[in-house]
């Protein structure tokens, strides 16, 4: 029997429990719990190498983990691959993209894909392109994009059906400042309206400036979680970051060639 979505009612837009992933000897991501509420804007931190692409790539269903489940407003992202996947929008690392397209065929096909009406696609797509300054006329192959293009029409791609959640890592890597505070925008609208971001960052201002929940990743494992104030007290997101993940700061000696 199915149960009727509003009867699902998790509290949880995203639930991850006992992930693991290893590459042969490394130990990625050394097993995961974590639950996202709905209408949060989450924050995903950790040093370089800490665990956190290869923790979303699980969470969506990109990447199987080893061992542990991944649900996405109550659906699991295995079991129930459709039912998840229909339900968010992802911004993956590196985005691979189809790119011998301009960005509005991107979108165009991106929504065939999701069996979205075409009059639909194409009214979103036009209003996609211009918000983000992508030119909606624009003839420009994804290929020939700079790096902060291909991020925002990513992030398009991911927007487009209107998920109720959206899992981006790295969302503001290589975008200018003007186009990181129209995506910063854009993303406080959507939670506002109801949506759920969870995303990754090094930026601690980005993360302090938009968080309501964060969790520090280190070793692939989750070291501290909660809302912003709890994670950082009285103190700033950064000195507790670095107290979390062991960072070493320089004592002049280093490097003494250069
Ligand atoms: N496909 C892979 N094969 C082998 N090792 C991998 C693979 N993907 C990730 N790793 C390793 O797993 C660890 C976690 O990598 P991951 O990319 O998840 O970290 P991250 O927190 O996203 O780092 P960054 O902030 O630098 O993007 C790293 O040691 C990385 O070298």
């Amino acid at each position: 029997m199915t149960v009727p979505e509003q009867r699902r009612s998790p509290d949880a837009a995203l639930a991850l429990r006992g992930l693991v992933k290893q590459f042969e000897a490394k130990v990625a991501v050394a097993g995961i719990d974590l639950d996202v509420p709905a209408g949060s804007f989450f924050g995903l931190l950790g040093p370089n190498g800490a665990g956190k692409t290869t923790t979303l790539s699980m969470a969506v269903g990109l990447l199987r983990p080893d061992l542990g489940q991944a649900r996405i407003l109550g659906y699991d992202v295995w079991a129930d691959p459709i039912a998840a996947k229909s339900r968010i929008g992802v911004l993956p690392d590196g985005v691979r993209l189809f790119d011998r397209l301009t960005g509005t065929e991107l979108l165009a096909y991106q929504g065939l894909l999701r069996g979205m009406d075409p009059t639909v696609v194409d009214r979103r797509s036009v209003e996609l392109m211009d918000v983000l300054q992508l030119g909606a006329g624009n003839r420009t192959l994804v290929v020939d994009y700079s790096a902060g293009m291909k991020k925002k029409i990513g992030l398009a791609c991911a927007l487009l059906h209107a998920p109720r959640l959206l899992v981006l890592d790295e969302p503001f890597e290589a975008v200018d400042p003007v186009s990181a505070a129209l995506i910063r925008g854009i993303l406080q609208r959507y939670v506002t309206g109801g949506g759920t971001v969870v995303f990754s960052s090094h930026v601690m201002t980005v993360v302090e400036r938009l968080c309501s929940h964060v969790a520090i990743m280190a070793d692939g494992r989750i070291r501290v979680r909660g809302t912003l104030d709890e994670v950082r007290g009285d103190r700033s997101l950064e000195d507790v970051f670095v107290e979390v993940v062991g960072g070493r700061t320089a004592t002049g000696s280093e490097l003494s060639w250069l």
